[in-house]
């Protein structure tokens, strides 16, 4: 089975420039960008942009997804009330490690007035480069899952 390298990108009207430029470093790194907008700075509702990117994730349509508002928090826990999602909102790289090593995250948050664009591009280097580890972390995956139903 090929590997699903696409990868969807979402913000609201705080973070557009942050995300065009994550999402020109991530079409770098080899990834199949799919980058839903929105691409004017009218003032726009986070929990759409989150609700969106994360069916395409939730769908199977893409692997991984990258989203971003002015904190991160907002549109984070938009795309967390979706079904099969698990998204953090990181600041630093080590965060951004653990929530792919640890908890199977398949979404990352950033906050666009949090980190300037240099540590942003880090924290995505970090998720994109980690893996979960499986082993004792997936009982507590499966048991995240499980509030679900
Ligand atoms: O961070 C956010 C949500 O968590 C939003 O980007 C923020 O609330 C937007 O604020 P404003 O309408 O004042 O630009």
């Amino acid at each position: 089975m090929t590997k699903n390298t696409r990868i969807v990108l979402s913000s609201d009207h705080a973070a557009i420039e942050l995300r065009q430029s994550i999402a020109e470093h991530v079409a770098k790194l080899g990834w199949d960008v799919v980058d839903i907008g929105p691409t004017t700075p009218e003032s726009t509702h986070y929990p759409k942009h989150g609700e969106a990117a994360a069916r395409r994730v939730a769908s199977g349509d893409c692997a991984l997804g990258i989203i971003l508002c002015g904190t991160g928090q907002g549109i984070m826990m938009a795309a967390n009330k979706i079904k099969g999602i698990r998204c953090g909102v990181c600041s630093d790289s080590f965060s951004a490690r653990m929530i792919r090593q640890h908890n199977d995250a398949n979404m990352l948050s950033i906050g666009a007035r949090v980190v300037g664009e240099g540590l942003a591009l880090d924290i995505v280097d970090a998720f994109l480069s980690a893996e979960f580890e499986g082993g004792r972390h997936a009982e507590r995956v499966e048991l995240i899952r499980s509030l679900e139903h």
